[in-house]
């Protein structure tokens, strides 16, 4: 079979791992990404951005200061975006994404939030009128705009947001303040420096009444110098642990006015006299967020990716000690250990990937009902989308650290994008609503379904709908050879639901003891551990359900990869299985046998099951990774550039270290 990723002058061990591939690759990343015709659009993009010299870094920018880091972010996004027609625009999670990612790298830039939740925001909540105005001159970039909802005190309570609006009927104009400093806007991507409107989210007051948060656009700095403009603070927060391409901000109001109609008016309106007409559904004004959480998933799982693919490339090309004695140091990949930490992070990868296929089609079908003044799938997308977006971005984050780790000394440079891939993924875990909280969201969604079945009634969503079954009460795995994807599906879904329930009967127990919200706090816990076991559930069966698609020559590799994400998750929390009886050690012990053997299949795989994954350096940005293996040399050219090796001597030679060795030579 060829092999596009063999060649001339590759690494000897990583081209032998290539050798012993048992499938096709091309075909494997055209399923991982969705059809031939996705894959050859990845190539002509990659072209593209190869081919135009002004889409790359003068030099590496982990040697950039945070300056030049934004002005280089700067100068690309706007370079990337006069070639937008090189993609299909509307594509935004497949050939949007990879563009952006191939382009823009994962620091992040001055219009990420312009692309990612003002264009969004715009196009999901103003009505027809309002869409006709702003998106056109949001889309040709005459605006730059900006999400500025959190703020210095508030970020997950936005019933408490601090900055109002309020409404002046007699110049139908609305007054945005923030009263205090916790009112401050704070953490917007972009707002700092570089965006001239926001989608402001404020507390909306008419008639003498608050309303609660509503969207506002406004006008941020001046359209020529690009000050701001009167009664408006703002600046950049300052370094972060990763983004630093963006200028997140803070941003302060002091009665600023802007006309009635900036308001944004798809759901809720409020008329010249001041009437308020309340949304179909208290939640619609929440969508941009529904919408980055779902595309947060494929985000996640191409970070992990990554990760898995610069780790398990560079275990085959570093050798490290002995298996056995006096026969040549080993590949570290043939460490069981080494297989172990990371091919389950490749698994939890593949899932997510695929849970993000999912989720992607579930936000299209949301959208299209709302469209008809449909909202009976908002539970259930925002229920899906807050839980993924929690277990995925946590899950993704730990996945990153072991990669990091698997490396060794090297994993710590800068150098192997380690640092720069974990300090982007693990802001997942905070932005769009801190994991604990959404997964407290999932929580309602599940009590209210174990409300219903304890009432009886059979209509429950089909993603819970395994709560109303009544499932086994022993698991029926005899070997690991004969578990078949219902065996495994059928024990997750006896301790999602067991868990469901202990969870449902404490909280019940509490309730009875104290109000409602107290109840609920002192249940907290087990409400967490109720929802990562049903986002995990699912992850598990769409996996499977996935794999069972494939053509079939793929479908071996794929399913010892969908066994082990199972597999680990089952022996990891081996205590829920014990259970009422419900699973015998024995049994336990077979499965975690199981582990074993699929890390020993996956092996002669492992190098190309990442290639499948389809990076080119030019995305991964990783010396340890690179795909021709020839990591030594490349590492002694990289850490050349660093700006300290500009000269032989430092200035802080003369200044510091020589007199004090000086000093203290004369002395002896
Ligand atoms: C032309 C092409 C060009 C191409 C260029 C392309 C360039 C592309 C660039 C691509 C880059 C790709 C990379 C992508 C990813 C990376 C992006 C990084 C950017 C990061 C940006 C970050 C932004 C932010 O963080 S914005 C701020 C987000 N903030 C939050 O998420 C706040 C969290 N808090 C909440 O959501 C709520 O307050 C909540 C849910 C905690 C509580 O809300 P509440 O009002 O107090 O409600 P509650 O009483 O608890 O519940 C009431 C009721 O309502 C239900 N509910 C809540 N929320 C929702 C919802 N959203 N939808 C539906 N229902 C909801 C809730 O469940 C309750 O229901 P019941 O139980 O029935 O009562
Ligand atoms: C990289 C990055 C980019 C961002 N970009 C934007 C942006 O573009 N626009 C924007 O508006 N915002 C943005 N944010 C802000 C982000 O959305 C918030 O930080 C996030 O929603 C969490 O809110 P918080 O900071 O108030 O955390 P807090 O709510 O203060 O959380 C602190 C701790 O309290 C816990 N906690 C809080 N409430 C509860 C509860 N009810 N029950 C149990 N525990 C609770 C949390 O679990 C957490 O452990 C960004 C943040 C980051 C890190």
């Amino acid at each position: 079979m060829s092999n596009r990723w063999i060649q001339p002058g590759d690494n000897v061990d990583i081209t032998n791992e290539r050798k012993k591939c048992t499938f096709d690759i091309e075909k494997m990343s055209a399923f991982i990404h969705g059809g031939e015709d996705k894959l050859q659009r990845r190539r002509e993009i990659l072209e593209y951005v190869k081919s135009n010299k002004s889409l790359g870094d003068p030099q590496p920018i982990e040697f950039m200061t945070r300056n030049e880091r934004v002005e280089n972010a700067s100068r690309k996004i706007v370079e990337m975006t006069n070639n937008t027609d090189q993609i299909d625009g509307s594509d935004f999670f497949g050939e949007g994404m990879y563009y952006q990612a191939l382009t823009m790298g994962r620091d992040l830039h001055a219009m990420s939030l312009h692309y990612v939740m003002f264009i969004p925001t715009l196009q999901g909540q103003t009505d027809d009128e309002q869409l006709d105005h702003w998106l056109s001159l949001a889309i040709a970039r005459a605006i730059v705009g900006t999400y500025a909802q959190t703020e210095l005190g508030h970020g997950t309570n936005l019933s408490k947001l601090e900055t109002t609006a309020h409404y002046d009927p007699k110049t139908e104009e609305f007054v945005l303040n923030s009263p205090t400093i916790t009112a401050a806007k704070w953490w917007p991507g972009a707002l700092g420096k570089s965006s001239n409107y926001a989608v402001v989210v404020a507390q909306l007051y008419t008639q003498g009444e608050c309303k609660g948060p509503h969207p506002f656009i406004v006008q941020l700095r001046e359209m020529d110098t690009h000050k701001p403009l009167k009664g408006i603070t703002l600046g950049d927060i300052g370094p972060k642990l990763g983004i630093n391409g963006s200028d997140n901000g803070f941003l302060l109001f002091d009665h600023v006015r802007i006309p009635r109609r900036h308001m944004l008016m798809r759901y809720s309106k409020v008329l010249p006299d001041g009437t308020y007409i309340k949304p179909q559904h208290s939640k619609l004004g929440y969508g941009t967020m529904v919408f980055v959480r779902s595309i947060m998933i494929k985000d996640q799982a191409s970070q992990l990716g990554a990760a898995s693919t610069i780790a398990i490339r560079y275990a085959s090309v570093r050798r490290q000690g002995e298996i056995i004695p006096n026969s040549g140091e080993v590949q570290i990949l043939d460490y069981q250990t080494q297989q172990y930490r990371l091919f389950p992070q490749l698994a939890r990868a593949f899932a997510f990937l695929f849970a993000a296929y999912e989720i992607r089609d579930l936000y299209m079908k949301v959208t299209e009902q709302l469209t008809h003044g449909n909202t009976e799938l908002l539970p259930e997308i925002h229920a899906l989308s807050s839980g993924l977006k929690s277990v995925v971005s946590w899950d993704t984050a730990q996945g990153i650290e072991q990669c990091r780790l698997a490396c060794g000394g090297h994993g710590y440079s800068q150098a192997s994008a380690f640092p720069e891939i974990y300090g982007y993924a693990v802001g997942g875990c905070t932005y769009e609503g801190e994991n604990i909280v959404m997964l407290q969201q999932v929580a309602r969604f599940l009590m209210k379904a174990a409300e219903e079945v304890k009432k009886g009634s059979a209509n429950l969503a089909e993603i819970c709908a395994y709560i109303g079954r009544k499932g086994e009460q022993h698991s029926r795995f005899t070997s690991v050879d004969s578990y078949r994807d219902e065996d495994i599906v059928s024990d997750l879904e006896y301790v999602a639901r067991q868990q469901v329930f202990r969870a449902y009967e404490k909280l019940r127990k509490a309730q009875q003891q104290a109000n409602s919200e107290t109840a609920w706090n002192s249940c907290s816990v087990e409400l967490c551990k109720t929802s990562r076991w049903h986002v995990r559930l699912y992850l598990v069966k769409n996996f499977l359900a996935k794999v069972s698609t494939a053509p079939s020559d793929l479908r071996a590799v794929l399913h010892d990869v969908a066994r082990l994400y199972a597999f680990d998750i089952i022996t990891s929390s081996s205590g829920n299985f014990y259970e009422n009886g419900y699973m015998r050690e024995d049994q336990m012990n077979e499965i975690r046998e199981g582990v074993y053997k699929c890390l020993h299949r996956i092996r002669p795989n492992a190098v190309s099951l990442v290639d499948s994954w389809d990076y080119d350096d030019r995305e991964l940005k990783s010396v340890l990774g690179r795909r021709d293996g020839n990591v030594y040399p490349a590492l002694l050219e990289w850490a050349k550039q660093s700006p300290l090796n500009k000269t032989e001597v430092l200035p802080t030679f003369d200044k510091y270290l020589g007199p004090m060795m000086r000093e203290a030579k004369s002395k002896l």
